[in-house]
């Protein structure tokens, strides 16, 4: 066999020839043999013929689209890694083909070479290192744990949108790890040698996020006594993770919004414009359209940022995590703290997955590091979880029909809204009313429960 033949083939259908010639181009530094097609049916005979690596294919065609070209390419060359170039209008039905396992990735038009020659470099380095490669096993997303199936498909959907360079939010509740999903997004781009800075916006005036995000010249406002450069700036080429950002002033939101759109921001008090290249991924507890539905949120910025909206789960809806999750903390705070817990006791297991955790995976990490502290012991048994839990938001044990319980009965079940308020007043009260210590026996960002208090 030739020393060509061994190379993999990579196979790109557009049809519009520039687009075949200029990706053809951009892969000419890969080590691969490429192949392209105008047409999907003169490709599907060539994938009929050849053992192919990776596809590259447009998704409106005339004759096939992309979905049913991969669909069929899924199907004849199951080991093959499946990339749909879309303009991200047309996420609805990329989101769809991911999900039936059709593609791998999407890359958005127009893309930056440095995305699609990562994606290409990836997915054949894989092939190569792997025999038989399982799509699911590549290590993107690697540090989020949870086997549930939701999570499975969020992990999925982060290597999708990972490099797909358009704004990328997330939605889960409090501790439900947005922070982790941004990262994981980061880190699964082309992107992951450059920094990922996070801010989270309700920590700040709207001088202070103004600065904070896009730097000041000194003397812009009382304290700026040095020019500082903003996360836009320090975070150029990587990513930036905007938490929070229902909270964001509505005079930044604008400003935001004429960033975003003119790739281009002016530092507080300058008048020089500074273009960027960052990803921008946010985040919120609150859901952007009920913020926008509420007169808090700008319905553009809205529609800027939810470009590739990614959610996750509650805690308590993915009960098979729970495990999973408490037996990684279990032996990571065991070891850490030098203890001799191997195991949950069995009606611990069963008491972990019945209750709410109103602060998410955040909440059962904490509890376990605490009992990993407070207790002795290989078996680590309900009664110690029970009295962190008592420790931290007032989890009342003799209670048999506690309202942080998911009960069966329906008439009984409590919103989780009021758990959640409940556990918050409660921890407010222990501490006399200062909202800093509340939060930190929560184990929260103070900015998370002012504005839960300013919603009720
Ligand atoms: N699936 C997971 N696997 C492992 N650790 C997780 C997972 N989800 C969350 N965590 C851990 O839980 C903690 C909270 O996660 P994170 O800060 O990302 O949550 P968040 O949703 O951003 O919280 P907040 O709403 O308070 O900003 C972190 O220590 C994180 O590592």
């Amino acid at each position: 066999m030739s020393q060509a033949k061994e190379l993999p083939i990579v196979v790109i259908v557009d049809d519009e020839p520039e687009i075949c010639t200029s990706i053809n181009r951009c892969l000419m530094r890969v080590n691969a043999q490429v192949h392209s097609f105008t047409s999907p049916r003169q490709a599907l005979n060539f994938i009929k013929e050849h053992e192919i690596a990776l596809i590259i294919s447009d998704q409106r065609m005339p004759d096939i689209d992309g979905h049913d070209l991969l669909k069929q390419v899924r199907n004849l060359a199951p080991q093959s890694t499946r990339i749909m170039l879309s303009a991200y209008q047309d996420f609805d039905d990329v989101s769809k083909s991911f999900n039936e396992g059709i593609i791998d990735k999407f890359i958005s038009k127009p893309w930056k070479n440095v995305d699609l020659v990562f994606a290409v470099e990836n997915a054949i380095n894989a092939e190569h290192s792997i025999e038989s490669k399982v799509t699911s096993s590549k290590p993107v997303a690697g540090d989020i744990i949870g086997e549930s199936t939701v999570m499975h498909t969020l992990k999925q959907q982060i290597k999708m949108a990972a490099g797909a360079n358009v704004p990328i939010f997330v939605h889960g509740e409090t501790g439900t790890g947005k922070e982790l999903v941004a990262n994981a997004c980061h880190k699964a781009s082309s992107r992951v040698k450059h920094p990922f800075i996070a801010v989270n916006c309700a920590n700040f005036s709207e001088q202070l996020i103004d600065a904070q995000l896009f730097g000041a010249v000194k003397g812009a406002y009382t304290g700026a006594v040095k020019d500082s450069q903003g996360i836009f700036a320090q975070a150029d080429g990587g990513t930036v993770f905007l938490d929070e950002i229902t909270t964001l002033p509505l005079g930044i939101q604008a400003k935001l919004l004429r960033v975003l759109q003119e790739r281009e921001y002016t530092p507080l008090g300058s008048t020089v414009c500074v273009s960027f290249d960052t990803q921008i991924v946010s985040a919120s507890s609150v859901k952007l359209s009920d913020a926008v539905n509420a007169g808090e949120f700008r319905e553009d910025l809205f529609y800027r940022l939810n470009v590739i909206p990614l959610s996750i789960a509650p805690l308590r809806e993915r009960g098979e995590d729970i495990a999973i999750l408490a037996n990684y903390f279990l032996s990571k705070f065991s070891k850490e703290q030098g203890k001799q817990f191997t195991d949950f006791a069995s009606s611990t297991t069963s008491f972990m997955k019945q209750y709410h955790w109103p602060g998410n995976v955040r909440q059962l990490e904490n509890t376990i590091h605490g009992a990993c502290i407070m207790h002795d012991g290989t078996e680590m048994t309900r009664e110690m979880i029970e009295n962190i839990l008592q420790q931290h938001v007032g989890f009342n044990q003799n209670e048999s029909t506690s309202s942080t319980f998911i009960e069966n009965d329906d008439e009984n079940v409590v919103p989780l809204a009021d758990v959640e308020r409940k556990a918050i007043e409660s921890a407010i009260d222990k501490c006399n009313g200062n909202i800093s210590q509340a939060a930190a026996l929560l184990k929260v960002n103070p900015s998370t429960i002012y504005r839960k208090m300013q919603k009720w």
